[in-house]
């Protein structure tokens, strides 16, 4: 029975991977093999000896100590896709929230006490000043062209805007997945000078960090509309503030609010909302629990964003599984403790990633407690697992 703490809300659907009969899972289990959490920060969380895992139900992972976890042994991992149609979804809201004077508009409504007369007749004298902008004809500039922005500039085309999207590091697969309408732009201040309205869908990152400054908002047109459904500190507070007090920026329409922000002119702030859809909570819990099951049961990695994946279709009697670090001489040093206990490897594979490597051996026979020891003290191994 593998114990699984719930850290955060995590849908149900998890469980129908998560089953009962092999698995205990809970918000106050004790020593658990794995934590399932959604976007609580982790940096100081104690984690123990015997955590092999962390399945993130969401993609962002800039709340866990990633390396930390490898040197551990911790395997990490998310899901990458599984909320992005919310997000995309929610973005089609907040463009219409960084055009419309939507919220003023509803404020009108919701507070109307009849006193000027019936309501029909009231708002057609009132509703010029909620007007706004249509995006349609406009050019949007899309930051980070992932699972999100590939979305997003897909969806903003069929909106009848321009789209021009920066991405230094796009996967092929994420290449495929954007029309070819969207102009591929590789200067992002290309992005900045000739957008009307930019969003922003990157990881945050040391290199995402302030990515909009003072510098960045300096470049845009005068009246820019900024979306951030992907980190607040992707960007800068102050140059933030400060835009949309000198009007410079229009709006702000973003999933992280802070005390600042709220109390600033033209801010739209919604509580990191953009993967709360019953879709995408299922979609992402469902895929961190099978990636969690497929690790503790066979030691197979997918979607891990610490450790090579690795998967390898399970033969012969037992599983060696050891997570090492990515050294010369590791495999040779393995060998000899093998050969030395008649245990003959039937199939295996070896992979690295950064510092760190995962080998898993299928092997011919049980495996001696004596040599699990042995290949755990060798010098670079940092967890053995025999299943
Ligand atoms: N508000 C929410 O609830 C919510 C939901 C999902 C995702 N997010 C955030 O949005 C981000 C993107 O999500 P996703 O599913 O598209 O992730 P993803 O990994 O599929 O895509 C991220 C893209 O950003 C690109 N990128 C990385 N560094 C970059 C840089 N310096 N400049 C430009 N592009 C860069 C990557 O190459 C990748 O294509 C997540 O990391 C997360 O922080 C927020
Ligand atoms: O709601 C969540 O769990 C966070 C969603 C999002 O920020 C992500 O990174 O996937």
């Amino acid at each position: 029975m593998y114990k699984v703490k719930l850290l955060n809300n995590i849908s149900p659907s998890a469980r129908t991977i998560l089953t009962d009969d092999r698995y205990e899972l809970s918000e106050t289990v004790e020593h658990p093999d794995a934590l399932f959490v959604r976007a609580s920060d982790l940096h100081k969380y104690p984690f123990e000896k015997n955590l092999l895992c962390i399945g993130r139900a969401g993609i962002g992972v800039n709340t866990i100590p990633l390396d930390e976890c490898a040197e551990k042994g911790i395997v990490v991992f998310n899901t990458p896709g599984g909320n992005a149609n919310g997000v995309k979804e929610l973005f089609l809201f907040a463009l219409a929230m960084a055009s419309r004077e939507i919220l003023p508009a509803m404020e009108w409504v919701k507070t109307y006490d009849g006193s000027q007369g019936p309501i029909e007749q009231r708002m057609e004298k009132v509703k010029k000043q909620y007007a706004g902008p249509e995006f349609a004809g406009k050019t949007l500039g899309v930051i980070g062209a992932g699972n999100v922005g590939s979305r997003v500039a897909n969806i903003a085309l069929a909106c009848n805007m321009k789209v021009y999207a920066y991405d230094p590091y796009l996967s092929a697969d994420a290449a495929w997945a954007i029309s070819r309408h969207v102009f591929r732009v590789s200067d992002l201040r290309d992005i900045f000078r000739y957008s009307d309205y930019i969003t922003i869908h990157t990881p945050l990152t040391d290199e995402t960090r302030n990515m909009i400054d003072d510098k960045a908002i300096a470049l845009m047109k005068n009246g820019v509309r900024i979306i951030n459904y992907a980190r607040g500190e992707v960007v800068n507070e102050d140059a933030m503030i400060k835009g949309l007090n000198d009007g410079k920026v229009a709006r702000y329409v973003a999933d992280f609010p802070t005390k600042r922000l709220i109390e600033t002119k033209n801010t739209v702030l919604t509580p990191h909302l953009g993967g709360t859809t019953f879709e995408s909570e299922s979609n992402c819990a469902r895929m961190a629990a099978k990636e969690m099951d497929d690790y503790l049961t066979n030691g197979n990695i997918r979607n891990s964003v610490n450790l090579p994946d690795v998967q390898l279709e399970r033969s012969g009697a037992s599983r060696i599984c050891i997570i090492h670090r990515n050294l010369p001489g590791m495999l040779a040093n393995m060998m000899p403790l093998f050969a030395r206990d008649g245990i003959n490897i039937e199939n295996m594979t070896n992979k690295s990633r950064g510092s760190y490597a995962y080998s898993v051996f299928d092997v011919n026979t049980d495996v001696p407690e004596k040599a699990i020891q042995e290949l755990n003290a060798l010098d670079g191994v940092i967890r053995v697992r025999v299943l």
